[in-house]
């Protein structure tokens, strides 16, 4: 395929902050402003991509759009939904495209789905991209341009009509495309520091078996692997397009009529989803609404599970190697991003996740620090060394070797995670209940040992300050979970550990100036304490915790914009920069608040709230020269840091009576 090309631009890559995302809560996709679909991995979005021309320019797209225009006129989601609507001028007219993944009603009364482990809701992703068009004024030469490219750009498949017309057409994978060369990648886990890689357990799925139709009120034809269609649509004409991959009784529009029900039915779905929250009357409730819409978007509806991002391998530094696959389920990122979901009154989806926790450690499996979307354990790291990268930026990885690190944040995330919603509803599931007592007694007996930490270096194990405080959490939650069940001796068993890693962390965390720092002995700075004040670990007017806000605020920052540490003091085994680190920023904010800074805080946030896409979204990372997203997108990390950084904002400002928000829902 020949992909639209951005003129002005050197590069033939969209800059990453101008993809639109769009998601079903268990497909996700990535559409570039050209209206070309540049990411989509199916059936499930940690499965090969069909469409991948965002990591090389040749793994496939499905553009449809204007004849010749490639730089949309304006673009934005409709209010309270992640359905896109894209505005054009043409020479002779304008167009509106309108692009969703469907959202339907549950269905499957007859037929129970073989993929969903959790209660169904009222509302079930239909396994359909849906696109349309219509011309507002004057005519337009209307393209449609789909050229699948399965797994990763190594089997193109050819069309052929399904019946005696022109609008159907199926495709599976064929061909023999260009030979894959997928190696095992290098700076993995198999060191013998972070456990064994060779774990039983199930892997993320290679080949799943696949068949795309396209339906559309059009008439293809076909060249090649690629289906095509073009037609002149007159003022009020309209156009759609429809492709599943779902193999048995698919939905698929036959008419444009049928089209638009589809999109009024999901608008109802995201807007019913949101409605559930409570936001506040304030010019930054757009930056919330979003962020909910994008953390709702990276959920797995089958299972529960949560997403850390839609992509693999967009770059963290421009055409550098620090690119991962965060299309997995990560313990810290998912309870993180329930904690900011929470913070909204937004709360349902956490029952999911716990239930995804326990499938995956109620046998007694100890638990990792991520898992596939279904549950699968294995997620062995490999390069895809036929494609180009994002804008030249190699290796693209699939897998992620961390999966196997040990990582001492992960028990204290969940405890947080789960007595934050125990204490608003006042249940706890009988289920998770022993699977929580593994959790803290894992953490009482490993606490003293070295991790990688929570940015899962691939160095030395370290003792990170910051694992150690979140085994203090693990710790301070369980007794606290405990004494809510009435159980005082193991309450008083757990208070005793936490205030010996309390204690511990205050004696070896601090340097000369009563600054707590990345390592046991180290003066190297970490954001990863910006933490200490939101998760009670001391007093935000503790001298020591203010010290160390003030000190990363001051030292570890970029124009203001925080770095997750300094790569030439942080053994991270990579070689390269980073940008500044989004997350990070978005929890200075944060705590700012909790010290007082309220004023700095506000600056801060409001400067971090200008770097939004054109959509609103958030990538991973910033560069701070540029101002360009950097690393995955769109990011849970991000979001859920700036929901809590909004908030922070939001509700010290009301507290000291300035003038503004009043809570509504
Ligand atoms: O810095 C090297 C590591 O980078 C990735 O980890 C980051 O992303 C994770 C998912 O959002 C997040 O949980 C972690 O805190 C971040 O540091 C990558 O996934 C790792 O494989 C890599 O070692």
């Amino acid at each position: 395929m020949s992909p639209p090309t951005r003129r002005g631009s050197v590069s033939p890559f969209p800059p990453i902050a101008e993809y639109g995302f769009l998601s079903d809560c268990e497909t996700t996709c990535l559409v570039a402003p050209s209206g070309n679909i540049e990411w989509m991995c199916l059936p499930r979005p940690d499965d090969p991509s069909v469409f991948g021309s965002i990591i090389d320019r040749s793994a496939g797209g499905f553009r449809f759009g204007p004849e010749r225009t490639m730089i949309p006129a304006g673009r934005r989601y409709l209010p309270g939904t992640n359905i896109l609507e894209t505005t054009w001028q043409t020479p002779n007219g304008w167009l509106i495209v309108t692009d969703c993944l469907i959202v339907g009603r549950w269905h499957r009364t007859q037929q129970r789905s073989n993929t969903h482990r959790r209660t169904p809701t009222d509302w079930d992703a239909e396994h359909v991209l849906l696109r349309l068009a219509r011309c507002e004024h004057g005519s337009v030469d209307l393209t449609l341009l789909c050229e699948p490219n399965f797994d990763y750009g190594r089997r193109p498949g050819s069309w052929a009509y399904e019946d005696a017309g022109y609008g159907s057409a199926v495709t599976v994978p064929g061909g023999t495309g260009r030979a894959g060369d997928a190696v095992p990648a290098r700076g993995g886990p198999d060191d013998g520091r972070r456990g064994p890689s060779e774990r039983p357990g199930p892997r993320i799925r290679s080949h799943p078996d696949l068949t795309l139709r396209l339906r559309t009120d059009l008439r293809l034809g076909f060249d090649g692997r690629r289906a095509h269609a073009r037609t002149t649509l007159a003022e009020g004409g309209t156009a759609f397009v429809a492709l599943t991959w779902r193999a048995s009784d698919p939905f698929l529009p036959t008419s444009y009529a049928e089209a638009t029900a589809a999109v009024t039915r999901t608008t109802a779905f995201w807007r019913q989803w949101l409605s559930r929250g409570v936001f506040p009357d304030h010019p930054w409730r757009g930056h919330l609404q979003r962020s909910a819409l994008a953390l709702k978007g990276l959920t797995y509806a089958p299972t529960g599970a949560l997403l850390a991002a839609s992509t693999t391998s967009l770059p963290e530094t421009p055409q550098g190697e620090r690119n991962w696959d965060y299309r997995y389920s990560w313990i810290r990122d998912s309870t993180f991003a329930l904690w900011g979901l929470y913070t909204l009154g937004l709360d349902y989806e956490a029952n999911d996740f716990f239930s995804f926790i326990a499938d995956v450690c109620e046998n007694g499996d100890d638990l990792q620090i991520m898992y596939g979307v279904g549950g699968e354990s294995r997620l062995d790291e490999q390069v895809l060394g036929h494609l180009s990268g994002y804008d030249g930026a190699f290796p693209v990885r699939v897998g992620n070797a961390a999966f196997s690190q040990r990582q001492h944040d992960l028990w204290g995330a969940i405890l947080d995670s789960v007595y934050l919603h125990t204490r608003s509803r006042d249940y706890l599931s009988e289920r998770l209940w022993p699977v929580l007592v593994r959790l803290v007694e894992t953490a009482a007996e490993h606490w003293r040992e070295p991790d990688c930490g929570i940015w899962e270096v691939r160095g030395e194990l370290r003792h990170f300050t910051s694992s150690k405080v979140m085994c203090w959490v693990a710790a301070d939650r369980g007794r606290r979970l405990a004494a809510m069940r009435g159980d005082a001796k193991t309450a008083a068993r757990w208070a005793a550990v936490a205030d010996e890693i309390h204690a511990d962390v205050c004696a070896n965390g601090l340097d000369e100036r009563g600054v707590f720092t990345q390592c046991y002995g180290s003066k190297a700075l970490d954001a990863s304490l910006l933490l200490m004040p939101l998760l009670g670990f001391l007093p935000p007017t503790d001298p020591r915790v203010r010290a160390t806000i003030l000190a990363i605020a001051d030292e570890l920052t970029v124009d203001g914009l925080v770095l997750r540490y300094r790569v030439e003091e942080t053994d991270d085994g990579l070689t390269g920069t980073e940008g500044a680190f989004l997350m990070c920023s978005f929890w200075l904010t944060s705590a700012l608040v909790e010290i007082g800074e309220v004023v700095r805080a506000r600056q801060h946030c409001e400067r971090l709230l200008s770097f939004a896409s054109p959509l609103d979204l958030y990538a991973e990372e910033l560069d701070p020269s540029t101002g360009r997203h950097l690393g995955n997108f769109p990011q849970a990390f991000t979001h859920l840091a700036l929901i809590n950084a909004v908030m922070h904002v939001i509700r010290a400002e009301d507290a000291a009576g300035e003038p503004g928000p009043t809570p509504v829902s």
